[in-house]
């Protein structure tokens, strides 16, 4: 959670200017990522606030932790989108299934409509893990952020970044991997 959290911002940091960036957190882990990579995108500049619809008692240490960086909780989506330069997509990752159910559903359409950059935590929100955007309903972000390893799903991918973050890998092989050299970006690499 934490290396996939920092990896997140880290990606963010290395590709968008400090701004104003919405996060928008699931109830499950993948949420838990977006809780993370919020106290990491305040101490890089950024200017983070959070829409937390169905918050889950399991991250209450991580939710305090943000209010502990004085990272604002709101209510109001169309509103807090429209003061937002960049959106996080920490809705679902690979255990979403099915359609989106309430209040995600209308979640998913208002970021679907919007006209700001999305960064997605591992998975784009209303994927398929596998077949991706199968309904042609869900949103398209500007980046992806994969966690460990790309998904199935990440073919589908047609945003500008392609980050792998939250390198779970053992110290031997990670000498074998041909990295960009992204300096001072210890957690993830680009892709594409
Ligand atoms: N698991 C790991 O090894 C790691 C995962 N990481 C991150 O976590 C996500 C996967 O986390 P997980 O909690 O398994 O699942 P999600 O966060 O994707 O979502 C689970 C919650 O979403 C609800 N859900 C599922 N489908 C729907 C739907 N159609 N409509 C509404 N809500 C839905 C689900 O509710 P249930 O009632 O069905 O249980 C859950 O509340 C992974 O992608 C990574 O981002 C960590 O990064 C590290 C290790």
């Amino acid at each position: 959670m934490e290396l996939a959290g920092l990896s997140v911002a880290e990606a963010i940091a290395a590709e968008y200017k400090p701004a104003s960036v919405l996060l928008c957190i699931g109830p499950g882990n993948n949420g838990g990522d977006g809780l993370v990579a919020a106290r990491h995108l305040a101490q890089f500049g950024f200017s983070p606030s959070l829409f937390y619809p169905r918050q889950s008692d399991k991250y209450q240490c991580l939710l305090s932790q943000c209010h502990a960086f004085r990272i604002p909780l709101v209510q109001d989506l169309d509103a807090a989108i429209l003061k937002s330069d960049l959106i996080v997509d920490a809705i679902f990752g690979f255990s979403f299934k099915g359609s989106p159910r309430a209040p995600f559903d209308k979640v998913l359409d208002t970021l679907r409509m919007s006209d700001k950059p999305i960064v997605s935590v591992d998975i784009p929100s209303g994927w398929d893990v596998e077949n991706g955007d199968s309904q042609g309903s869900a949103i398209s972000p500007d980046m992806l952020i994969s966690l460990t390893a790309p998904k199935l799903c990440a073919h589908s991918f047609k945003g500008r970044f392609h980050y792998l973050g939250g390198r779970f890998i053992p110290p031997e092989m990670a000498s074998e991997l041909k990295t960009p050299p992204f300096p001072g970006v210890a957690n993830c690499i680009r892709l594409t």
